[in-house]
């Protein structure tokens, strides 16, 4: 399966299980998705929402490519990016903490759904990129949204998104991208994280989500994500994204 879903203990854990692709997102995983965040929006026993990726090369490479070329113009792109738009909406506005245990490789897409976190834990032997400006695209997952409404400098995250490098941990923990880095195994990682909020009790940790949520709510974030797949979709259908694509599957 391209996917897992766990629960254990109050934390709620979605695996993307496609470590030979480096776990990029197909159709398969965004159904997953999907069903976990149905599962985990209606149930209060969960104080915690985990995304993580198989492996330990890659937390997710974004899109995968090799599915979605087919998508040739900005009519065929957008529902698939629309939808992963909105499945990120929803997956920010979980009422409960949601952490992105960025145990490899965050790229593109991948970037982006870790960016829709509210904390990014990430290993200190991971890179992440908005990297989605070298396939001649922006984001559009509504990635670039929620950086620009969680992060208030707006140099560095505008600067982030349009250089489209590689990063490694240090540079992305100074930019404030990642929350925090570990350095021993992702189980590790993550049981020190939730331990330094455990001891809180999840109501409290759930009150004040819905703080935050509402602070976006008043920003629209939702339009402006379904807004920035547009623009991607747009940019999709162009000569210079084929070729770019084309030149990355080449490399197989
Ligand atoms: C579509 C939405 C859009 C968005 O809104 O953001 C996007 O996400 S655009 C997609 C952006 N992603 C990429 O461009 C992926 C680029 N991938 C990489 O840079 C690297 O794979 C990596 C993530 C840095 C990992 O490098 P490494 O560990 O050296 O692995 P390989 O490169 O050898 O990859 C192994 C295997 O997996 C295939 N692969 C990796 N990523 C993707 C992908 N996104 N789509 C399809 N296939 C992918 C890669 O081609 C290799 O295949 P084989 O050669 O057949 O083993």
């Amino acid at each position: 399966m391209a996917y897992k879903i766990k629960i254990n203990d109050g934390v709620a854990t979605f695996t993307i299980n496609r470590p030979e692709m480096r776990n990029a997102i197909n159709f398969e995983v965004m159904d997953g998705l999907e069903k976990f965040l149905g599962i985990v929006e209606n149930d209060e026993k969960i104080a915690f929402a985990v995304i993580t990726g198989s492996g330990d090369r890659a937390f997710c490479s974004g899109g995968d490519l090799s599915e979605f070329h087919g998508f040739r113009t900005a009519i065929e792109a957008y529902p698939m990016l629309s939808r992963m738009a909105s499945l990120l909406f929803r997956l920010s506005t979980l009422p409960m903490p949601v952490i992105a245990l960025v145990n490899g490789a965050a790229v593109g897409g991948g970037c982006e759904i870790a960016s829709a976190c509210d904390y990014r834990v990430v290993s200190s032997k991971a890179r992440a990129g908005f990297i989605q400006g070298t396939l001649a695209i922006t984001s559009g997952w509504g990635g670039a949204t929620q950086l620009f409404t969680k992060m208030k400098n707006h140099d560095a995250v505008l600067k982030f998104l349009t250089e489209a490098k590689i990063h490694n941990a240090e540079e992305l923990k100074s930019i404030g991208w990642a929350t925090s880095i570990y350095d021993d195994t992702a189980e590790i990682g993550l049981h020190e994280f939730i331990s330094t909020m455990k001891d809180i009790h999840p109501d409290v940790h759930r009150a004040y989500k819905k703080i935050s949520i509402q602070n976006w709510k008043n920003t629209e974030i939702e339009n402006r994500m379904l807004e920035e797949a547009e623009q991607c979709a747009k940019l999709w259908e162009s000569e210079a994204h084929h070729k770019a694509v084309e030149s990355f599957l080449r490399k197989k």
